[in-house]
């Protein structure tokens, strides 16, 4: 679904690559925590994933597509599979909580039948239900990101993309952030999310993957923020001149199980206990905590935000403590000002406001459909097309909210597109 080959990404002007010889696989389906200190090239992994930015060199594939070979005219139509959510929400300020979820559809060119359905169904779905008509500065931060959210989900993207997502929010309303992602995870999207949020990684236990100044130093199944530098996910290195196995993908099948061993982190990995490695090609169990740690409960919880100030301080890539003895789950750890802001308590207590979709076969044919038909006869002005991006663009014109969606209409910019040019909105 998502597979990095020796990725390596140079800023202009930056000493050191903000990522380094990367190579990792994200398998349909997985909910991934990417994790590391400020600086460490999350944004950046993000950002190439939606070709907002290109590897200086490696080989990136996202759903069964070599980025490299998309030409710019396509990148808006591959990033309508990927939605995003970031964290100040960049809803538009001057429009109902209604028309934010809809501009989405409007600019991709869905019908107006089609809108008036799926807005109020995705609206519903994160919890907005009655509050189609306020405007973002009368929703709470929580509220804003849930519009945030449905407007990333509203076209069913395969992919969705979590800058920070809860890093303006208090600790029980990202809980409940945290809750619709999880659903919307167990609906089959495909979730990456950056946070340097310990508590809620130790919380979920989903797949870990930690960037130490551009190099992956840690990457982990149903693990928590903090953790032993290995790589336990299985990432088969392609070589030179051979392309990923990204057919089985393309074609919508789960990609071929991998070899057996691991591939060491580059950083130098420990070795894990055998049991605790899974399969190649499984999904990460979501609640199984590895054996060789036992930060699945609220004591581990507490211990592990103890640790936390210590974690998140490293940046060479080794753990101050690696040893892989399992922590004593006995005799809560005292809770410091590191410990995590998302307690086990506000978790459990976190109201589930996602509401579970109804049947939207129909609707979904009716909208490729009315997609197919509307695309087919719109008649595309090269010219009026976005230019190839450069690293030069990526320092002095920010990309507009829609070019950031994938959602720049056939045959340029419209009138209203200056609307897009907003900030936070609390
Ligand atoms: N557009 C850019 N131009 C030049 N350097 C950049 C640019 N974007 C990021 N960098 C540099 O690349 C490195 C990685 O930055 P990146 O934003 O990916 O890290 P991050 O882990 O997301 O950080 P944070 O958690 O603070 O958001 C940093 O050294 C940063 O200064």
């Amino acid at each position: 679904m998502i597979r990095f080959d020796h990725v390596t990404k140079k800023y202009p002007g930056q000493g050191r690559p903000a990522l380094d010889d990367v190579g990792v696989e994200i398998l349909r389906g997985e909910f991934v925590f990417l994790v590391g200190a400020s600086g460490s090239g999350k944004s950046s992994f993000l950002r190439l994933i939606l070709k907002e930015a290109r590897p200086t060199s490696g080989k990136i594939h996202v759903l069964g597509q070599d980025l490299g070979t998309i030409s710019s005219r396509k990148v808006p139509y591959f990033r309508r599979n990927l939605g995003v959510v970031f964290q100040d929400f960049r809803l538009l300020p001057n429009k109902s909580v209604y028309e934010n979820v809809a501009f989405t559809l409007r600019v991709i060119g869905k019908s107006r039948g089609f809108i008036h359905q799926a807005v109020p169904e995705t609206l519903k779905l994160v919890g907005l239900e009655g509050k189609e008509k306020r405007m973002p500065h009368e929703l709470s931060g929580g509220e804003q990101q849930r519009v945030a959210i449905a407007r990333a989900i509203v076209n069913k993207p395969q992919i969705l993309l979590a800058d920070e997502p809860t890093g303006n929010l208090d600790p029980v309303t990202s809980a409940g952030i945290m809750t619709l992602l999880e659903r919307i995870s167990a609906s089959g999207t495909t979730i990456v999310m950056a946070t340097h949020e310990a508590g809620i990684v130790d919380q979920m236990r989903r797949r870990v993957i930690e960037l130490s100044a551009g190099v992956i130093v840690r990457d982990e199944r149903s693990a928590g923020y903090d953790g032993q530098t290995v790589r336990d996910v299985e990432y088969e290195p392609v070589t030179e001149g051979q392309d990923a196995d990204v057919s089985a993908d393309a074609a919508g099948a789960k990609p071929a199980k991998r070899g057996a061993a691991g591939t060491a982190g580059k950083a130098g990995a420990a070795k894990r206990a055998p049991s605790t490695k899974a399969a190649a090609g499984d999904k990460p169990a979501p609640t199984a905590a590895p054996a060789s740690t036992s930060k699945g409960t609220a004591a581990g919880a507490a211990a592990a935000g103890a640790a936390g100030a210590s974690a998140r301080k490293k940046v060479d890539g080794t753990k101050p403590d690696a040893s892989p003895e399992p922590a004593t789950t006995t005799g809560a750890a005292p809770i410091t000002a590191a410990a995590p802001k998302v307690t086990p308590e506000v978790m459990r207590d976190a109201a589930p406001l996602y509401i579970e979709p109804e049947a939207t076969d129909a609707v979904t044919d009716e909208a490729a459909e009315i997609t197919a038909a509307a695309t087919g006869k719109i008649a595309i002005d090269p010219k009026a097309l976005v230019p190839e991006a450069s690293d030069a663009d990526e320092t002095s014109a920010p990309l507009t909210l829609a070019e950031r969606l994938g959602l720049r209409a056939p045959g340029g910019p419209r009138d209203d597109d200056r609307d897009q040019e907003v900030g936070p909105t609390t």
